[in-house]
């Protein structure tokens, strides 16, 4: 029978001019998956910054199996039974996969033995985990990432966690490493362990959870609801305060891609051990969606169209002018803009304004004689971060303040801003709540009614169908299926992904 583990009442956090808990309270139970959902903002990471030691409340109170706790550090937590899975794992990458799961506490035994016994301690927690074949012997850093995150749990295994919170693991994911990851959680809640499980990805909830709770302006609006009996319309509207509206705006009927003219032509791009013979045309005021798997090469074709990657053979002609291969120079002046995956290391500047964040690849406009002309630029980033409903609102703040997911919305909105006659977006709403995901398909629709070019890669299948006009398919590096977005659907996709057969 499950008892209350954790109790939070009442927890308040303020941060300089942003109360970011306004009195939460949150209750898990031994052996269930709780869900914390919210939109952008709502304070989610930081609940779980105080619940895992990391951040002390000004308020409220934490009782953990019957006692009043409070956690100074993450390794108070730790020893409480308290684990923690950033979605930025902090794993050595230089060390293995057993020297990772006993870090700073090694097995009591010396020299030779010692390694011995630490290999097969650790086989044994991955054998709990379901994950046997993992060599624990391995450096870490070679490892994919949905291996990563088993070295973390197993990590919190060999510290007798007793709740583990995951914080967005899905979102780093392949569809069907997902899967595996399900597997994990239901392995673990049956050893008696909790969960507490974040993701924007409502469809995830139902499928893994038990009961949910909803954060919103940083107060819990709704505690324990049964996952299973919760529709996502009721979750949405706890989240937003909304109804739902329909995620995709409705394509524009006009003329036929091949009328409007190709404004991008790839022709027979290849490089080696990526991918081949990729050839395919953007129309003008088209968006053309990419569906494929992580490492089918999705990333590195963006990437090589971009110039950031020279092809081995092939090449890249915008507005039938052709771009020198490998000059992200060539390409930005062309027109291209690409808003990249990894955006915490290639994109924001922490220290720098959300405002000045936003404009960076529109500044020329509002620049005369080596003046930038703040109030415009201050303007016109409002105005774009403001239909994303972006937290805080002030884009005088610096980008560091802004939550996983406002950060993203960040660089999304400086990349609608830019004015490129063709942008590549990858991934553009990983992390992103579903009220603004909404507002970003429609951000990017807007832009391709007004002319522009877009190629959209997305793990969401079904992102990739409902935004796109046309897709594309690709499996190990190869297209093996060019559609229009309505005359295919997720099944045909995910059959396409493990068959690969060619239509
Ligand atoms: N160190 C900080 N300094 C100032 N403000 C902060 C800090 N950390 C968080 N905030 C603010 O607190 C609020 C809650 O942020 P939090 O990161 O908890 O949101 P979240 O629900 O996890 O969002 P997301 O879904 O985007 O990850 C936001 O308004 C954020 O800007």
């Amino acid at each position: 029978m499950s008892t209350t583990l954790l109790r939070m009442r009442g927890i308040v956090k303020t941060f300089p001019g942003v109360r970011a808990l306004d009195g939460v309270d949150l209750e898990v139970r031994t052996g269930e998956v709780h869900c914390l959902l919210g939109q952008n903002g709502a304070g989610k990471s930081t609940l779980i910054k105080v619940l895992s030691g990391a951040q002390r409340p000004d308020e409220g109170t934490l009782v953990w199996d019957g006692e009043t706790v409070s956690p100074r550090d993450p390794a108070a937590a730790m020893r409480l039974g308290i684990a923690t899975i950033y979605q930025e794992l902090d794993l050595v990458e230089g060390l293995s996969v057993a020297e990772n799961i006993f870090l700073g506490h090694e097995p009591a035994t010396a020299g030779f033995s010692r390694r011995t016994e630490m290999l097969r301690s650790a086989r044994r927690l991955l054998e709990r985990l379901g994950h046997g074949e993992i060599d624990p012997a391995v450096e870490v850093g070679e490892l994919p990432s949905a291996t990563k995150q088993l070295v973390s749990m197993a990590r919190a295994l060999s510290l007798d966690a007793r709740l583990i919170v995951m914080d967005e693991p899905s979102a780093v994911l392949a569809h069907d490493e997902i899967s595996g990851l399900f597997r994990v959680i239901e392995e673990l809640t049956r050893q008696g362990i909790a969960v507490v499980y974040i993701s924007h990805r409502l469809e995830e909830i139902r499928e893994i959870g038990d009961r949910i709770t909803v954060l919103k302006d940083g107060r819990s609006v709704s505690e324990n609801l049964p996952a299973a009996r919760t529709s996502t319309e009721q979750v949405v509207s706890l989240m937003t305060g909304r109804e739902m509206e329909s995620a995709f705006p409705e394509r524009t009927p006009g003329s036929a891609p091949e009328q409007r003219g190709d404004l991008l032509r790839v022709t027979g791009l290849c490089r080696t051990g990526e991918f081949e013979d990729i050839s395919f045309t953007v129309g003008k005021g088209e968006i053309v969606g990419i569906a494929g798997l992580v490492g089918s090469g999705r990333s590195e074709i963006l990437q090589t169209v971009y110039g950031a990657r020279k092809p081995r053979t092939g090449h890249v002609e915008l507005a039938g002018r052709r771009i020198s291969p490998g000059s992200v120079r060539a390409a930005v002046r062309a027109g291209m803009g690409l808003a990249p995956e990894e955006r915490k290391s290639q994109a924001l500047i922490p220290y720098e304004s959300i405002a000045h964040n936003v404009s960076l690849a529109a500044l020329s406009r509002y620049t005369r004689l080596g003046w930038v002309n703040r109030p415009a630029e201050r303007a016109a980033a409002e105005e774009v971060t403001g239909s994303l409903r972006l937290q805080p609102p002030d884009t005088a703040q610096p980008v560091r303040v802004l939550s996983g997911g406002n950060q993203q919305k960040a660089v999304v909105a400086r990349w609608l801003l830019a004015d490129c006659g063709l942008l590549l977006l990858d991934e553009p709403t990983r992390g992103v709540d579903v009220g603004a995901k909404a507002e970003i398909y429609a951000l990017v629709r807007e832009l391709a009614d007004s002319g522009v070019g877009v190629v959209l890669v997305s793990s969401e299948i079904p992102e990739v169908l409902g935004l796109s006009d046309r897709v594309l398919v690709l499996r190990e590096g190869r297209i093996v299926r060019e559609s229009p977005a309505e005359e295919i659907d997720e099944a045909e996709v995910l059959d396409l992904f493990i068959e690969g057969s060619a239509a």
